[in-house]
């Protein structure tokens, strides 16, 4: 039995894909039947069984957390005594602003390697069965093997890595970049510019993962290059949308859950104290906290000096 924790978009899809193929326990702290309102007009398979109650879920075995990163760290030490030892997979794309960690580290002290599941995927595909391949990065590459085998379908395709930091960035990165190309397109400055900037963009990813000690050819995979491409092209990302209302000068939805804001000042905090340069990162921290307004932005962008690719 697989327990996925979080009734939200993704939460509720990977119960949906998974629950085709095996059981599935989905919990949610204000589940009320089986309704998704967060992922409007999908039917949870018959061997999804649904739930508001939280140690009921962790009586599966592999638990799979698809909460909004920020919200980790207090979910994980309010309620460690039902995740306790259980294999865990983070299914959360971002950086905790408090500290800096990504997923796998905030859940650490639960479990001694923690995995998580990243890469291209929107939820409203996975949950139509549409042909999805993400990443699975657990440190210890035999429960990797088995996390892989055990949330793999036919339609649903789990790639494996050791490279839990590269994977972790690849996830968390691509949003602040998504912003970014959002900005672009809301202000009008067109699909070459969002080239440059994705092709920029990727190469501030690259910058900064490796410092951290993530491998390049991770990037270069599902979850880096992969969902840099799917998130800045499209309209169903909810990180493009919210770049495109600031970069259109309107305000963006304040009830949709926007990693990449809280990542982009994470990730701009760490890059100041390592002295990384991360100009993208850091306009969008400036411009979604209000430091800085969107000409700025852009002005900043566009008089960066002229260097070698
Ligand atoms: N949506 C997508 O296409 C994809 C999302 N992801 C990642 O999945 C993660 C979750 O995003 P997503 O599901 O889309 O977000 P949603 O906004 O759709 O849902 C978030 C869910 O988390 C729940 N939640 C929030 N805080 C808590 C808490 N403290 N305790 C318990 N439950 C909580 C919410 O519950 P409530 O409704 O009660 O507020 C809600 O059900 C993000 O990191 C995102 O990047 C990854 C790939 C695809
Ligand atoms: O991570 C995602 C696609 O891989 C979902 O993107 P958004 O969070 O921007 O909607």
């Amino acid at each position: 039995m697989i327990g996925v924790l979080g009734a939200g978009a993704f939460g509720a899809s990977l119960a949906i894909a998974l629950g085709r193929e095996r059981e599935v326990i989905l919990w949610g702290r204000n589940l009320t039947g089986r309704d998704l309102p967060r992922l409007p007009g999908a039917v949870l398979p018959a061997r999804v069984t649904t739930t508001a109650d939280l140690a009921e879920a962790c009586r599966a075995d592999t638990l799979l957390l698809a909460l909004p990163m920020q919200q980790l760290a207090g979910f994980a030490r309010d309620h460690a005594a039902h995740l306790t030892g259980h294999p865990l997979v983070a299914c959360c794309k971002g950086v905790d602003l408090a500290t800096g960690l990504g997923p796998v580290e905030v859940l650490a002290a639960l479990h001694s390697h923690p995995a998580v599941l990243t890469g291209p995927s929107f939820a409203a595909d996975i949950a139509r069965g549409l042909p999805t391949a993400l990443t699975l990065a657990c440190a210890d590459d035999r429960l990797g093997e088995t996390l892989q085998h055990q949330l793999s379908t036919p339609a649903l395709r789990l790639y494996r890595t050791t490279d839990v930091i590269g994977a972790e960035l690849g996830g968390a990165l691509k949003n602040v970049i998504a912003i970014a190309a959002g900005v672009v397109i809301g202000a009008g400055l067109g699909d070459s510019a969002r080239a440059a900037l994705m092709t920029r963009g990727y190469a501030e990813m690259l910058r900064f993962a490796l410092a951290q000690g993530a491998r390049g050819e991770t990037l270069a995979g599902l979850s880096g290059f992969g969902d840099l491409v799917l998130t800045c092209t499209s309209d169903l990302s909810r990180n493009f949308r919210f770049g495109r209302a600031l970069g259109a000068g309107v305000s963006p939805d304040p009830a949709q859950t926007v990693e990449g804001a809280a990542t982009a000042q994470a990730v701009a905090r760490i890059a100041a104290e390592r002295g990384l340069d991360m100009p993208v990162a850091a306009m969008v921290a400036a411009l979604a906290a209000g430091r800085i307004g969107l000409s700025q932005a852009i002005q900043t962008l566009l008089s960066r000096p002229l260097k070698q690719e």
